[in-house]
């Protein structure tokens, strides 16, 4: 995976509130080309908040955000955002649902090779609502591809799916990444998907960037290797703050 030094998004000293409220503080993160960041926290820690910034989807108070060095200012072509639930168009068939803003015919084959590659070729002309949930976020997958998104963001894509079908998008997505050189910024819940996923995990704490750690075990990610849940643990140490004695069982699947 090429990582360089180019920066792909750069928020400095970026603030929100909500009235009274700071929901982010003073966030500095720069994500180079090729990245893939995940983002933790506790619930109400402000991670879909910082996406939905990222996204163009809402206004800061202070600070700026560049993506690709450019000042950016409300939505922005570059930067493709995912939601939990697939936010299909029930009215549209799975091939218009993923060339949604394009032309009939622009992108025809972009549109059947990204069926291919999300493995719904076969269904191309069904109504989302003939998918299961998994199905559904392939199509919403690769609706955000078709952009060819400087910045793809993730916010929980993975949070309504079953145990199985989640390990399975996780391949999907880690092998879509690798093959695009995709730049991905992911919010999860699930810090072992955080560490099967990203090369830096990144925690915030009641609005604050607390932590930043790098991932270096190879691609794909083996949960079982030591390096593997000893970070894992780590990570949910840190979270779980001072409860000292918190000890991760890597049988269970934690929700923070
Ligand atoms: N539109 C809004 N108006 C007022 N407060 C809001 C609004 N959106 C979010 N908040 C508050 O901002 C804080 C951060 O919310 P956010 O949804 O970013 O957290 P989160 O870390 O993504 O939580 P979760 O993991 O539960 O989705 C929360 O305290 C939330 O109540």
């Amino acid at each position: 995976m090429g990582m360089g030094n180019e920066p792909v998004l750069e928020l400095v000293k970026v603030q929100k509130t909500y009235g009274e409220k700071v929901v982010l503080n003073d966030i500095n993160l720069r994500v180079n080309k090729g990245e893939f960041i995940a983002i933790v926290g506790r619930s109400g820690c402000g991670k879909s908040t910082l996406l939905r910034i990222i996204a163009g989807l809402e206004q800061i108070q202070s600070g700026n955000i560049f993506v690709k060095e450019e000042k950016l200012n409300g939505r922005n072509g570059m930067v493709k955002m995912m939601f939990q639930d697939g936010r299909l168009l029930p009215w549209k068939k799975v091939y218009e649902n993923i060339g949604l803003g394009l032309k009939t015919t622009e992108k025809r084959n972009e549109i059947i090779s990204l069926l291919e590659k999300v493995g719904l070729k076969e269904h191309a002309n069904k109504w989302p609502s003939a998918l299961s949930g998994g199905q559904q976020q392939r199509v919403a997958l690769a609706r955000a591809l078709i952009h060819e998104p400087e910045l793809l963001l993730l916010d929980e894509p993975l949070g309504a799916l079953d145990a199985l079908t989640r390990i399975e998008m996780q391949d999907l997505i880690r092998d879509l990444w690798m093959e695009k050189q995709l730049t991905a910024i992911l919010v999860t819940h699930d810090v072992e998907e955080a560490v099967t996923l990203a090369n830096r995990v990144i925690l915030i704490e009641e609005g604050r960037i607390v932590m930043d750690q790098p991932v270096q075990l190879p691609y794909p990610r083996q949960r079982d290797h030591p390096q593997f849940s000893k970070l894992v643990n780590q990570i949910l140490n840190r979270i779980l703050g001072k409860r000292e004695n918190a000890v991760y069982n890597a049988e269970r699947t934690v929700n923070l």
